[in-house]
């Protein structure tokens, strides 16, 4: 069993000598990668899979590898000690090899061949990344046999209450015992749940980019529930490979536009995470905006503070809450996110600023919209559940410029 998919050594990292410098919050996400990458490493090798008990090497299917998600899940896997990539399904793309779908991935050589679902044979298959489009997922997933751990990437399982699924998804959940079973995959916040579950729900990107700097705000009482407005925009990765007139360069390029005004899905989903922090309901106003950039994600969010609450008491609150954490970095005073700073990697960067109007503050979260917002968040979740070092194969830093 190879435990990287690349026929060639990918990582630099892993030549480099180990230390124990820990960095900075702010330049954390770039100065530990060498040490860090290396470090987490050695552990996941020395750590046996909690998947059974079996070999130590997690056997991974990736469904929908033709798409973006998927092929993001196969990519990152390269820099994965402890999982192989045994299994990769398409649709229409089945039947080709993976490189001339992707052929900057030429060198996975050890991959294996697109193939339908149904020619998985999944008595060889330990865990599964779940990359197919919302509302095909849930009758996959119930069909498959109850030993695989699943990170499911589309947005079937994640809200809870299936009357606002139909609500925002237009059917009726068709899994919905499955459904009760799925633990929301927001790494960060819900890590214990996460580590004892079988169906990981991996949250939206731009669900994530909204829960993260928010959560603990509201947990702690120091933005009010109310008038929360979100302004958010999408690199044109978000909205997958498939062809779509919307889509193409000339209608993307050179212009911006807001979609799903009022309405977007990801509405209901954010706010179950904020009702979850608040502990009462909380609605939010949000607009997403496509913008002419492959990937990357930035919300802006405009607060209210709670209770004579201070800008420097919510930074303080944010810094302590992510302090530990490797793939979030709470900013310095007056620094602005960009998302090029975290592009390819899994990291989130935020920022806090007073507004000029009194008594609010603006909230600026950035992250890659294919990584944090999607497969770097599921294989930091698969991850969890497999009893290895969560940052195992995910602490890259940014691709820049
Ligand atoms: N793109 C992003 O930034 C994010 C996406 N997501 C979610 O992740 C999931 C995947 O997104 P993304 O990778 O962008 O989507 P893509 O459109 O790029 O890929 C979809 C994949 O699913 C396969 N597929 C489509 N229909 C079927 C079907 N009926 N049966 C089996 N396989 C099928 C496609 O196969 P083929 O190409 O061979 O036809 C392809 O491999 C979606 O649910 C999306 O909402 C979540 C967070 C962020
Ligand atoms: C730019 C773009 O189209 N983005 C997608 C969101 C990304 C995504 O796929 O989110 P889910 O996982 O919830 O489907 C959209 O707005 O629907």
């Amino acid at each position: 069993m190879q435990s990287s998919v690349f026929s060639r050594p990918t990582c630099l990292h892993s030549q480099q000598a180990t230390g124990t410098v820990r960095a900075p919050a702010h330049h954390r996400s770039s100065v530990t990668c060498q040490v860090a990458t290396q470090e987490a490493q050695q552990e996941a090798s020395s750590t046996s899979s909690a998947l059974g008990g079996g070999p130590k090497t997690v056997r991974t299917a990736v469904m929908g590898a033709s798409g973006y998600t998927g092929e993001e899940v196969v990519r990152l896997l390269s820099l994965h000690p402890m999982f192989a990539v045994s299994a990769l399904t398409a649709d229409s793309q089945a039947g080709k090899a993976y490189s001339d779908i992707y052929p900057h991935l030429v060198t996975a050589t050890k991959v294996p061949n697109l193939v339908k679902i149904a020619d998985v044979d999944w008595n060889d298959i330990d865990a599964a990344f779940c990359c197919l489009p919302h509302a095909t997922t849930q009758e996959v997933i119930a069909s498959l046999p109850s030993h695989l751990k699943i990170v499911d990437l589309s947005a079937d399982f994640r809200l809870q209450n299936v009357d606002t699924y139909r609500e925002w998804y237009g059917g009726e959940h068709k899994a919905p015992k499955l459904q009760q079973e799925a633990v929301y995959g927001l790494t960060e916040i819900y890590r214990e749940e996460i580590k004892k579950a079988r169906l990981i729900a991996n949250p939206g990107c731009y669900p994530t980019s909204v829960q993260l700097p928010l959560y603990p705000l509201l947990a702690a009482g120091l933005i009010q529930t109310e008038d929360i407005i979100v302004d958010a925009k999408s690199g044109v990765s978000g909205a997958g490979r498939s062809a779509k007139v919307n889509l193409l360069y000339t209608e993307i390029a050179e212009g911006i536009n807001s979609y799903g005004v009022s309405a977007h899905r990801h509405m209901p989903e954010i706010e179950q995470g904020l009702t979850d922090a608040a502990k009462v309901d909380v609605t939010i106003s949000f607009t997403p905006h496509l913008m002419p950039m492959t990937r990357g994600m930035q919300s802006t969010i405009y607060v209210k503070l709670a209770g004579g609450a201070t800008i420097d008491e919510l930074r303080t609150a944010l810094k302590n809450r992510y302090d530990q954490e490797p793939f979030v970095t709470v900013l310095p005073e007056g620094t602005v996110p960009h998302t090029r700073y975290v592009r390819g990697s899994n990291h989130v960067h935020m920022s806090v600023f007073p507004d000029r109007l009194k008594g609010r503050a603006i909230i600026i979260c950035v992250l890659d919209n294919l990584v944090k917002g999607a497969s770097g968040q599921a294989i930091q979740n698969l991850n969890l559940i497999s009893g290895i070092p969560e940052t195992t194969g995910l602490l890259q830093a940014a691709m820049f410029p």
